[in-house]
């Protein structure tokens, strides 16, 4: 497509002052909950460093809190202590400065608006791709151009006319046109189809490999993963940290690896996930054998009432 404007029309972003390179992002005793009173903590005593340029994995079973973390991160939750986590040196959550820096995408701001930089624009109305964000687009056309040809973004498609893939394509387009020091990935490739993945994920490492770009990947979908990641954070069922720390550190990854196997990242989910979902299977099976929830259990029954449910009776 060709280029509209110059790139030198893009503003001067807000500078950052010099921090520490091996402290990109840097949280320390994070402990959070949604409401202290009456919720336990969601996310306990966390520890996290990234070094400018990683590319950091998330990984944990559903509502084990990888998006409430990803939050905390983005600055739309107060952290506490206060300070506990900083972004390029700077408070996470108060220093406006990095809105600039920081660029967060979650698949909950799919489908009806994107809020960026506090503007909410319409994704469904009747306008074509290039009049998204179009001030934002044509601040740095060659990145445009590279991210239209790497997503297959067709400029004049309209919005209401859209798949949910290629609206999420354009989303792609619009929240990382600008370039990103921090980058936060909650789930975004849900609908994408296996080859704009693929040339994506490619995308992504090009940025923190060429650019220093550091990013946080949440995701339960692992295909293409394998070598993608420099740090892996795995986040416990109880919201405490399960392990941390680089790929190359983590022996069962290069167990795997040794051995060639085909999807070694499944491989360790499968592993740490199911052992939670066993001990959660075993605790709820006991629970009903102690009658502390809202069902008996048929003694006759040698499975617990689990498996079949057939004997288990209402109280
Ligand atoms: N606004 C909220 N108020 C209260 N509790 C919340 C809120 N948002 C999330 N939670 C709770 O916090 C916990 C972590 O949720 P979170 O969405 O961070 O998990 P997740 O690891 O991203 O899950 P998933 O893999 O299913 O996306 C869950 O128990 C959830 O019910």
């Amino acid at each position: 497509m060709p280029s509209t404007n110059s790139s030198s029309s893009a503003k001067p972003l807000p500078t950052i002052p010099p921090y520490d390179e091996t402290k990109a992002i840097s949280i320390k005793n994070l402990t959070f909950s949604y409401d202290a009173k009456t919720l336990p903590p969601t996310l306990r005593d966390l520890n996290l460093t990234l070094p400018r340029g990683s590319r950091c994995l998330l990984l944990g079973s559903n509502g084990s809190g990888k998006s409430t973390l990803l939050r905390l991160i983005s600055g739309r939750h107060l952290a506490k202590p206060e300070g506990c986590i900083t972004i390029l040196g700077l408070n996470a959550f108060r220093d406006t400065r990095l809105n600039f820096h920081r660029s967060y995408l979650e698949t909950g701001w799919g489908l009806q608006t994107v809020a960026f930089a506090g503007c909410g624009v319409p994704l469904m109305a009747d306008i074509p791709v290039t009049s998204m964000m179009e001030k934002l687009q044509n601040a740095y056309p060659e990145r445009r151009d590279e991210l239209m040809g790497m997503l297959g973004i067709n400029p004049e498609w309209r919005m209401h006319q859209l798949s949910d893939g290629q609206r999420r394509r354009v989303q792609l387009l619009i929240q990382l046109v600008r370039p990103f020091k921090i980058l936060l990935l909650d789930e975004v490739t849900v609908s994408l189809d296996v080859c704009v993945r693929q040339d994506l994920l490619r995308w992504l490492e090009k940025e923190s490999v060429d650019r220093g770009a550091t990013i946080v990947y949440a995701t339960h979908i692992f295909d293409g993963l394998d070598d993608w990641a420099t740090h892996l954070f795995y986040i416990t069922n109880t919201g405490s940290c399960g392990w941390q720390g680089e790929m190359r550190e983590l022996d069962i990854y290069q167990k795997l690896k040794a051995e060639n196997h085909p999807a070694k990242m499944l491989a360790i989910a499968d592993h740490w996930l199911r052992k939670e979902l066993e001990e959660n299977r075993r605790q709820l099976r006991f629970e009903k054998a102690s009658g502390e929830m809202a069902y008996q259990v048929d003694p006759t029954d040698h499975q617990g009432g689990y498996s079949s449910g057939r004997n288990i009776k209402m109280t």
